[in-house]
């Protein structure tokens, strides 16, 4: 299924994953292995099970008793599934930005410091420059910088996401999920996150769910085709696009599906 350069270091790999809400079966026997230090998207019309996949890597259904997932996801050799680690642990590890903004009810400054505390033990000075670089890093340190002790839920929708998705940045994960990252921005913001997704490679592996497929094209180095919780056809991006293998994902592609 999975065409990957050989060459790829594989930082996530996911093997025979099937995700169960209560009796529904969302995720169907998935294979696959996301790259090291690229950005992979995940597209897919409404309810394919794009954010399942997204939210299994960071072990959200850990919370409801009645998610189950099944398989192996295997980072640096251990199962995520099974790992006996701690989940502030593993998210410290894997950052998840939602779709919809969530700011944490306290000022900008500490939306970000916050998490880094938890983690990390650095001088007041430290954490300021890490929050303005996590801010710059987000295109949002302009707006904010003189507003930084009032709360973050003042801020505006998209100026909220570009808070989650700092605060996301903030305490240096190897792999950042972002789930329709852009869909409460406007094209200006949109293009500054699009363009900090790719300088983000350089450090870190990002998964991205995007219903937007000229940016799923723009930004990601490989692209997943999901329809009913089953993984399509997997590729590099340019190949997805431009030389699907299935039927199917070129019926996505071209806007011919249903
Ligand atoms: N909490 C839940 N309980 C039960 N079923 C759910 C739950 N969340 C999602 N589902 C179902 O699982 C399937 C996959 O949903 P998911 O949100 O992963 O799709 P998606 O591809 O991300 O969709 P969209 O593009 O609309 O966000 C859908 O059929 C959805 O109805």
């Amino acid at each position: 299924m999975s065409t990957i350069d050989v060459e790829e270091k594989i930082k996530l790999e996911v093997k025979n994953l099937n995700f169960y809400y209560g009796a529904f079966h969302a995720l169907k026997s998935v294979n696959l292995s996301i790259p090291e230090k690229k950005v992979t998207a995940f597209i897919g019309p409404s309810g394919c099970g794009k954010s399942t996949l997204l939210r299994v890597f960071n072990k959200m259904f850990a919370l409801y008793p009645e998610q189950r997932a099944e398989g192996e996801i295997l980072m640096d050799g251990e199962n995520l599934l099974t790992s006996k680690k701690d989940i502030a642990l593993i998210r410290s590890k894997i950052g998840m930005v939602f779709q919809k903004p969530t700011p944490f009810p306290m000022s900008i400054y500490e939306n970000i410091a916050f998490g880094v505390r938890l983690f990390e033990k650095l001088s007041k000075g430290e954490m300021e420059e890490r929050v303005e670089w996590a801010l710059t890093k987000a295109a949002l340190w302009k707006e904010v910088k003189d507003k930084l002790h009032q709360s973050g839920n003042g801020l505006s929708g998209g100026q909220q996401q570009r808070l989650c998705i700092a605060r996301g940045i903030a305490i240096k994960p190897e792999i950042l999920l972002l789930d329709e990252p852009c869909s409460a921005l406007d094209p200006i913001s949109t293009a500054s996150i699009e363009e900090l997704i790719t300088e983000l490679k350089e450090d870190y592996t990002v998964v991205i769910v995007t219903h937007n497929m000229q940016q799923a094209a723009r930004v990601s180095d490989y692209t997943a085709y999901m329809y009913l919780g089953e993984l399509i056809e997997f590729g590099v991006t340019d190949q997805i696009f431009l030389k699907p293998k299935k039927q199917e994902t070129e019926n996505y592609i071209t806007g011919r599906f249903g």
